[in-house]
């Protein structure tokens, strides 16, 4: 068998998404996600110059070798743009080996180790009490685990509340990147508020996140983590930049509070120290930016020997094909701890047709041979390419700092 030709299809249901279609010549093909939020261009050219001409004539089961001969052969190793590359490649290669084999992807990984995959949902507000509200509608839809981000008196626009109450939140939402203004101190302040309010409205069982978004020093988060341990976050979510992983430590000496962080993480070497000395507890990296299926299946196994579990990055700029094979994954995997899960849009749902569905709180993994997840390439093409960025921030002497 061999891979016969390969395609990229760039569509912008709502927002951007990068779809790698791989077709072999006895006409089964895979589909994997290769978006690369307010850079997506950049993996279509390193997959259509590089890496597609490449594949033409490989016998696509051997999913191994191909992905080491995308990593070591391109002798320049690892980063964003590279490792969905390859990732796209590899989820496209599983997805054709499940159809080949007639099964659902959990199953060629090892099978189920859970019946369904406990989720959290997003609650954003203004202020504390449109958040509240939005957490009280989540739990009324059976979620079990809410992240809640709220606004921050006298910080105009902050990561990860819709400009308007009730609306999805998008960050990618300018041609140009927007600028925003930070304030340390003002969060800082505020944001215990939120979680004591949390607590107190919806009482002890309902799991509650939050996402720093890489914004505090590691000793302003170590102070964040201690005072809101009163209130049993599930976690507290890229509460530092992680290039410096050993700031981690410094964080864990002071705080019982559990710490999430990987979304941006490309590869194992990201992870190793943070691991390897059980300074965090949930990894996040997840399939389309991690080198995919095979890639990040040596992170999990890692982690899962240092207690610590995994907590999949899912924001709306994964595309379904992401979220359906990581769904799989999650099922499978031994060390699970939580998906994220942000709905798409109607019109991306119609383009990526699926067979994963919802139900109180979690997902329930399809039995479509394969990992489940398609694409309607005509109605795609009526939703053209927009190029949109991510926003940058600055801090209120305008010094440019973490988004
Ligand atoms: O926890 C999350 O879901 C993330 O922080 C996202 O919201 C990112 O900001 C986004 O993926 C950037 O493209
Ligand atoms: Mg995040």
């Amino acid at each position: 068998m061999k891979i016969e030709h390969a395609y990229t299809i760039v569509t912008s249901p709502g927002r951007n998404f990068v779809t790698l279609k791989i077709v072999t010549d006895e006409g089964t093909y895979g589909i994997g996600d290769a978006t690369l939020n307010g850079r997506e261009m950049a993996v279509v050219a390193y997959l259509d110059e590089h890496v597609i001409p490449a594949l033409i004539g490989r016998d696509p089961q051997r999913i191994e070798d191909i992905w080491h001969y995308l990593y070591r052969g391109a002798y320049w190793r690892r980063g964003p743009v590279t490792m969905s590359a390859i990732a796209a490649v590899d989820m496209a290669l599983w997805d054709i080996k499940a159809k080949l084999a007639g099964m659902p992807l959990y199953q060629l990984l090892g099978g189920k180790s859970r019946e369904r995959v406990m989720v959290y949902g997003h609650a954003t507000g203004r202020d504390i009490e449109s958040c509240l509200e939005e957490v009280a509608r989540h739990v009324d839809e059976g979620y079990k685990a809410v992240r809640v981000q709220a606004g921050v008196p006298g910080i105009a626009s902050i990561y990860g509340v819709a400009k308007k109450d009730g609306e999805p939140y998008e960050p990618a939402d300018a041609d140009l990147p927007a600028e925003h203004v930070w304030s340390t101190s003002k969060y800082l302040n505020h944001v215990p508020k939120l979680f004591a309010a949390v607590r107190e409205r919806f009482g002890d069982d309902l799991h509650i996140l939050h996402d720093v978004h890489h914004r505090l020093t590691p000793i302003e988060a170590a102070r964040l983590g201690k005072e809101v341990e009163p209130y049993h976050l599930f976690w507290l979510e890229d509460c530092v930049p992680a290039e410096n992983q050993e700031a981690f430590g410094l964080i864990r000496q002071h705080t019982t509070t559990p710490l999430a962080v990987g979304e941006v993480f490309n590869s194992i070497h990201d992870a190793k120290a943070l691991i390897e000395n059980q300074w965090i507890d949930y990894i996040r990296a997840t399939l389309t930016h991690a080198g995919g299926i095979t890639h990040v299946r040596r992170i999990a196994d890692l982690a899962g020997l240092y207690h610590v579990r995994t907590g999949f990055h899912g924001p709306t700029d994964l595309s379904p094909v992401c979220l359906g094979a990581a769904i799989h994954f999650d099922t499978w995997v031994p060390n699970f701890g939580i998906q994220e899960y942000m709905p798409h849009t109607r019109t991306t749902n119609e383009v990526f047709p699926h067979d994963y569905r919802f139900e109180d709180g979690h997902f329930i993994v399809g039995e479509t041979p394969g990992h489940g997840v398609d694409i309607d390439e005509e109605l795609a093409k009526q939703y053209p390419y927009k190029r949109a960025s991510l926003p940058v921030n600055r801090l209120e002497d305008g010094t440019l700092w973490h988004w």
